[in-house]
């Protein structure tokens, strides 16, 4: 059975349970937490990130999320497709267009959530960072504007992933004005977050013991 190496907040991780947990395959769940010398990660993944979909063997894995759903859609034609048809290229490429923008709000949250633990954090790099999630909101929020669903009308991809940084946001930054900033989205997220496959993976907080900046 596939393993998914993962841990309670990352939104990278609850984008492969997601997509899993919609395709139906079965996996068995890690939780780690990546940054304490327990983690796993390393052994599989030389980056020493998570997720990390480790393979039937036991031994081959897949790391990187946008890749891993790659993997799980290439390996796995039988299941519901996350992606429109093969012949709707350019809506396959704003799905992955979405997927990146989503992806890189996350990136900026993280690098923001690490500075504010610095002794002295910078207020530059935090402004750098807060404007790349506010303006990739914005894009976001235009992109759904009035849709349920972001390419082609129907569930996918692309809303695995956006769904999974509002969630993120949710948890991790539940002070931030998103959500009056742009309603839309609120709606949007809201809908979302009653499907099955994300009630079952809504992420917590996870405490990190080892000392990491
Ligand atoms: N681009 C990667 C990002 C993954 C990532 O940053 N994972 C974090 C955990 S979390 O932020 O998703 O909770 C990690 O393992 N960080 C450990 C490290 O960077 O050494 C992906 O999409 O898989």
């Amino acid at each position: 059975m596939l393993t998914l190496i993962s841990a309670t907040p990352s939104p990278y991780a609850r984008k492969v349970r997601i997509t899993l947990a919609e395709k139906n395959i079965p996996f068995t769940l890690q939780t780690e937490v990546p940054w304490d010398s327990t983690t796993k990660t390393p052994q599989y993944n030389p980056l020493e990130k998570l997720p990390v979909l480790i393979l039937e063997n036991g031994k081959e894995a897949v790391y990187e999320s946008r890749f891993i759903l790659e993997y799980i859609e290439a390996k796995y034609p039988d299941t519901k497709s996350m992606l429109p048809p093969a012949e709707d290229v350019d809506a396959r490429l704003f799905a992955r267009k979405v997927e990146v923008l989503a992806d890189g709000i996350c990136d900026a949250l993280v690098l923001l959530f690490f500075e504010k633990q610095r002794a002295n954090p910078s207020k530059e790099w935090q402004a750098r960072q807060l404007r790349k999630v506010d303006g990739g909101l914005a894009a976001l929020a235009k992109w759904v504007e009035g849709r349920d669903y972001v390419v082609c009308d129907s569930f996918g991809l692309a809303d695995v992933a956006a769904g999974s940084v509002l969630g993120y946001l949710r948890v991790r930054w539940p002070d931030h004005p998103w959500m009056e900033r742009h309603p839309e989205l609120k709606a949007y997220s809201d809908k979302l977050e009653e499907r099955q496959s994300f009630k079952e993976t809504v992420p917590s907080p996870q405490k990190i013991s080892d000392k990491i900046v």
